[in-house]
């Protein structure tokens, strides 16, 4: 399983953002996290994937902590994929990051060959969250962590990139957290959903409505 074990983390020393908070993927599990605005959930994705580092507590990925450099079995995926890939290499070398054979998933995904041969900025942005989604999607790779990965994208691209995910996520054991404010979504889409996680944070004051 991947496990954040009371984790603590602040941005600024006097406000605590994540105190003692608890979060488990099994091998397989599509795990939904909801949550409002600011509540900490792209902070815990980024502890979770090994981005940064808990002030306390600790992340284990198979009962083993994240490996510092190389590749890792935790992967994550970002709202903004602009922001995820080099914009000066062409599509074919950034996916070659992921060290594998991706025409499978190419396939799956429906992108044509033709496109290896373009910069990011020549695809949409549905397209360019395909690749980095292809990248992401290797034989090593354990856990998938979405942040809002698909929030800016059309019905049917959503519909698309979540239906490949989850049959690869099935049929290889691959654990998924997929962040996100759509509510419909993850009731769609997952096995369990994390509600814990607000109640723990406690930046929960933040949920209060402001008077009018
Ligand atoms: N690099 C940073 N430096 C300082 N504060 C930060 C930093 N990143 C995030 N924060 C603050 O930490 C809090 C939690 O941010 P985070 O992005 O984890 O929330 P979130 O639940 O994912 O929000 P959203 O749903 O709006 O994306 C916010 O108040 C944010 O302003």
């Amino acid at each position: 399983m991947l496990r954040a074990e009371k984790i603590c983390y602040r941005y600024d020393k006097d406000i605590p953002l994540l105190e003692g908070v608890i979060c488990t993927i099994n091998s397989g599990e599509i795990v939904g996290l909801p949550g409002p605005s600011g509540c900490g959930k792209s902070t815990l994705a980024r502890l979770m994937a090994g981005f940064d580092h808990p002030q306390s507590g600790i992340i284990f990925c198979n009962d083993q902590a994240l490996p510092a450099s190389g590749f890792s079995p935790v992967q994550m995926i970002f709202q903004h994929p602009e922001l995820a890939v080099n914009p000066r290499w062409k599509i074919g070398k950034i996916l070659a990051e992921g060290n594998t054979d991706c025409s499978e998933l190419l396939q799956r995904f429906g992108i044509g060959l033709n496109q290896l041969e373009r910069y990011p900025h020549e695809l949409s942005g549905g397209e360019l969250q395909r690749i980095t989604l292809i990248r992401a999607m290797t034989p090593a790779t354990r856990y998938l962590i979405a942040d809002e990965m698909t929030a800016s994208l059309d019905p049917a691209t959503q519909a698309l990139i979540w239906q490949t995910v989850l049959s690869w996520a099935k049929s290889r054991q691959v654990g998924v957290l997929a962040i996100s404010h759509d509510a419909s979504l993850l009731n769609c889409i997952c096995d369990r959903i994390d509600n814990g996680f607000c109640l723990q944070s406690p930046s929960s004051h933040l949920r209060e409505p402001i008077a009018a």
